[in-house]
């Protein structure tokens, strides 16, 4: 058997497993190749290994990516991939954002037990999530709920629910859907009034940069107005996040080569928020994200600020 042209580095949990095939198939179908030139290397993270904490406590989301990175750079993989909303804003030196695959329903899903819907969940209801911009999106409209920190894999948070653990969870209905778990959903919410984050429903991949043979076989899988959606949003995120400890959320929209951007800080608690927007042709992308970053930051509130860190 000749050795595989591509090898893809990945997570192993099982939407990452599926993210990696989708590309696979796209790099098969690129390449007009059998099915041995691209294979699927599994690799454990820290974040991974981490079930008892909340992650923003342990180290934020570059912990799912450290050891596919180190893979990527000692050339074990070709490519790594990734959800574009688990990359962090600061890529790897020596990494480089390949290709990001056509962007999958951007919205959030409520799963609930108690309720179908946020509105009708009992009064103090517990809401599992570990999201902070989840928690704080459910307090914006229901100050009395009761959020509680909820890890695990999507299939794991389902069977926590469905022991009753906590009354409601909130997933992204792209990750649902591509698990067949889309009926789980019992509500979906509206991108306005529940923003997504920063490139969610999004897969990027990212490869070494310089690896040409690689970056052009991947030039293939790119859907040019999610990548400028991608990079408007990871803009905004790169001048407010230095950690992932305030609740931010934001979606660009690319039509007809125009972009629209629209982007929120919260208080972890929802009761306030900083709004920004920007608009342009999608060939800006990233000074719009940047600009309407600059624009939320310099109106922000100093408290609200300092959990920035
Ligand atoms: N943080 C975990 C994660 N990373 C990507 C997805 C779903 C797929 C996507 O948003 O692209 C999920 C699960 C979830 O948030 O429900």
């Amino acid at each position: 058997m000749a050795a595989p042209l591509f090898r893809i580095g990945t997570r192993g949990s099982p939407l990452a497993l599926w993210q990696a095939n989708a590309v696979r198939d796209g790099l098969l179908a690129a390449l007009g190749a059998e099915p041995d030139a691209v294979e699927i290397v599994a690799i454990r993270t820290t974040g991974d290994a981490i079930q008892d904490r909340p992650l923003s406590e342990a180290g934020g989301k570059g912990l799912f990516v450290k050891e596919i990175d180190e893979a990527l750079l000692d050339g074990r993989v070709h490519l790594a991939v990734h959800s574009a909303k688990d990359l962090p804003t600061d890529l790897a030196p020596g990494t480089t954002l390949a290709a990001t695959l056509k962007r999958a329903d951007v919205r959030d899903a409520l799963i609930g037990g108690a309720a179908a819907t946020v509105d009708a969940l009992p009064r103090g209801a517990v809401v599992g999530t570990a999201s902070l911009r989840r928690g704080a999106l459910a307090r914006r409209s229901r100050p009395d709920l009761k959020v509680v920190p909820f890890r695990g894999n999507v299939q794991t948070r389902l069977d926590k629910l469905a022991r009753g653990e906590v009354d409601a969870t909130l997933l992204a209905l792209a990750g649902l859907t591509r698990l067949g778990l889309q009926a789980h959903a019992t509500e979906i919410l509206d991108e306005d009034t529940f923003p997504p984050a920063l490139g969610q429903g999004a897969v990027a991949v990212t490869a070494r940069a310089g690896d040409e043979a690689t970056l052009e076989a991947l030039r293939n899988l790119d859907c040019p107005d999610t990548a400028a959606a991608l990079l408007c949003e990871r803009a905004f995120l790169k001048v407010l996040d230095g950690s992932c400890r305030t609740p931010i959320a934001g979606l660009a929209r690319v039509s007809g080569g125009a972009l629209r951007f629209k982007g929120l800080v919260l208080s972890e608690d929802g009761a306030r928020e900083v709004a920004g927007e920007a608009s342009g042709p999608a060939s800006d992308a990233e000074a719009l994200g940047a600009e309407a970053g600059r624009d939320v930051k310099a109106r922000t509130p100093a408290d609200l600020l300092a959990a920035f860190g």
